[in-house]
């Protein structure tokens, strides 16, 4: 099997996306994660450009990796000074990384525009700061920035810039789509010609502007490039890199070529999840491989099929990528959605029990009204419940009230709800504060039930949406709450629905203490 390396730049090209920024206790957790994935190649930062990347390699030093190298990155020297006096390729060096990457120019209109020197020069500052950084550090990359477009206006003097790389040694010379706008199949053509003109290992390096940085990335492998450079999720400039959690499952799986092992591939999924917590962003549910929705299954056809046989809509195990199979409920659904969605919460049903299709006819009917499951997994399994009679009513709710005051205009609003509620015999009578109405309701429901379930006390509130559905015919528009809670353990989501924002905010509050209280090992052990 052949062997293609990975080279990840989530911390320094990743860092240039619009949002994204990571403190340098960051970057030093993800290349531990980097590492564990079996990525060969971490690009830290550049140490020229300010005191965080500096502060990455120093103490990155400190760290055990157990098979990354790390790469600091840089750009070739200013023109008209000499290596040994330019302050990039000298901090470069002081970095005392495994393996420098530089930058330089390709494009003749590049040499022109931006650094204002003649295209002969520009050779000459390839070929002596490659020349310079070999010996004084293990390895050396090239990176031949605007490769393509640089190849597509001057092909001769594209490829003299790479001989210039050759000539100084390069360890390996990485073909840059820097502006991201290459086709694949252009992309093919200009490596082929590259491949009979330079015999230095070939890299590839793609942005995303034209959304073909994964295909390009691909199709240069197939061309016997060695070195696939890109970031986790894509992160990048403009619209991101090549994302190496959709090149490394390709290249695994698709293309039959190593470059992490099996074990290593199940954890893919955990990193991306893992990058996005740090660089304090949702993840993107519908990332092909490792998203939630990559083997989300909504349409009742798809459910019933995968459930005779998962490769019917699925083109590889999620396992292999650490995802799993997920069905969704929603009224696109048909039995094979409820049957599958039970089994899920070990709840035994039968196609043909009329109570399958009595549940299915519910959510139709609530989905009309505006309720949504698919984030409310929590209220789906209640309502199943319910059907089946196997609902455990903990409490009741005899009434609440809730007041949202403003007693003066310099001052904040102010927020009281008062609740009654009924467990057993008893009747509990409590208020509370809050930040806002529902977070006053949510304070005083807790409240009152607390002292009857202290398994509560572990519930926090984690997000809470709100959505205005249009009006239908004949009827006023309506609000729709999602609330998302979670406890030590896990993360459940409920839904309410109704004209008013507070009563649609009630229901969900329910739903969500009513879950926990039936996921808590035995409903009356909880009850003191
Ligand atoms: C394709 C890529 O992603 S390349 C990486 C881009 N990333 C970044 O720019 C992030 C980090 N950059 C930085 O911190 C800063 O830009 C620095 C510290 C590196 C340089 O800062 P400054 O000296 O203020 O320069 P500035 O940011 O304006 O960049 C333009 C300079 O870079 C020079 N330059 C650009 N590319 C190259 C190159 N390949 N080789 C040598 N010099 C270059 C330009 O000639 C210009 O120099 P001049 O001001 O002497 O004319
Ligand atoms: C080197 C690099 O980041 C680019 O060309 O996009």
């Amino acid at each position: 099997m052949n062997l293609v390396k990975l080279y990840d730049t989530t911390l320094r090209d990743g860092t240039q996306a619009e949002d994204i920024s990571f403190l340098v206790e960051d970057k030093l957790r993800i290349a531990h994660r980097l590492d564990e994935l079996g990525i060969q190649y971490i690009e830290g930062g550049w140490p020229g450009s300010n005191p965080k990347d500096v502060a990455f390699f120093k103490d990155i030093k400190k760290e055990k990796l157990s098979q990354a190298k790390i790469a600091a990155f840089g750009s070739t020297r200013r023109a008209k000074i000499t290596p040994d006096k330019d302050h990039n390729l000298k901090t470069l060096v002081q970095a005392e990384p495994d393996v420098v990457t530089i930058f330089g120019k390709t494009w003749d209109f590049h040499v022109h525009e931006a650094l204002r020197i003649s295209l002969e020069e520009n050779l000459e500052l390839i070929f002596d700061s490659l020349e310079y950084l070999k010996g004084r550090v293990p390895e050396v990359f090239y990176d031949a920035e605007h490769f393509f477009d640089g190849y597509k206006a001057n092909p001769e003097y594209a490829i003299k810039t790479l001989k210039a790389a050759e000539e100084a040694k390069a360890d390996c010379i990485v073909l840059c789509d820097t502006n991201g706008g290459t086709m694949p199949f252009e992309l093919v053509e200009i490596i082929k010609d590259v491949r009979k003109q330079i015999k230095t290992p070939l890299g590839i390096h793609t942005h995303n502007d034209s959304e073909c940085a994964v295909a390009n990335s691909l199709h240069a492998v197939d061309q016997g490039i060695v070195q696939v450079q890109g970031t986790i999720n894509g992160f990048g400039e403009r619209c991101g890199n090549a994302n190496l959690c959709s090149i490394i499952p390709a290249l695994k799986l698709k293309m039959g070529l190593e470059c992490i092992s099996d074990d290593q591939l199940k954890k893919l999924r955990a990193l991306s999840r893992f990058v996005y917590e740090l660089a304090n962003l949702s993840p993107n549910k519908h990332q092909a491989y490792v998203g939630n929705s990559a083997f989300a299954h909504k349409g009742g056809v798809h459910v019933s099929a995968i459930q005779r046989h998962p490769e019917t809509y699925e083109h590889l195990r999620p396992e292999l990528v650490g995802n799993m199979t997920r069905v969704l409920v929603s009224d696109l659904s048909g039995r094979s959605n409820i049957l599958a969605k039970a089994e899920e919460f070990n709840i035994n049903m039968d196609s043909k029990d009329p109570v399958t299709l009595e549940i299915l006819d519910n959510i139709k009917e609530m989905e009309n009204r505006g309720y949504q499951f698919e984030g409310a997994e929590a209220s789906f399994e209640l309502l199943m419940k319910r059907a089946l009679g196997t609902h455990r009513k903990f409490f009741s709710v005899i009434g609440f009230r809730v007041i949202d005051e403003k007693r003066h205009e310099d001052q904040k609003p102010f927020s009281e709800a008062t609740i009654m509620i009924k467990v057993g015999g008893k009747v509990e009578h409590t208020a509370a504060e809050g930040n806002g109405p529902v977070n006053a309701l949510d304070n005083a429901l807790r409240k009152a039930l607390e002292k009857f379930y202290p398994k509560l006390k572990e519930v926090k509130l984690l997000d809470y949406k709100v959505r205005v559905l249009p009006a239908g015919q004949g009827t006023a528009s309506s609000i729709r709450v999602l609330i998302e809670s979670g406890d030590k353990e896990s993360r459940w989501g409920t839904v309410g629905v109704s004209e008013n924002i507070i009563d649609a905010s009630y229901q969900a509050l329910i739903d969500s203490v009513e879950y926990k209280l039936h996921k808590s090992e035995d409903g009356e052990a909880v009850l003191k």
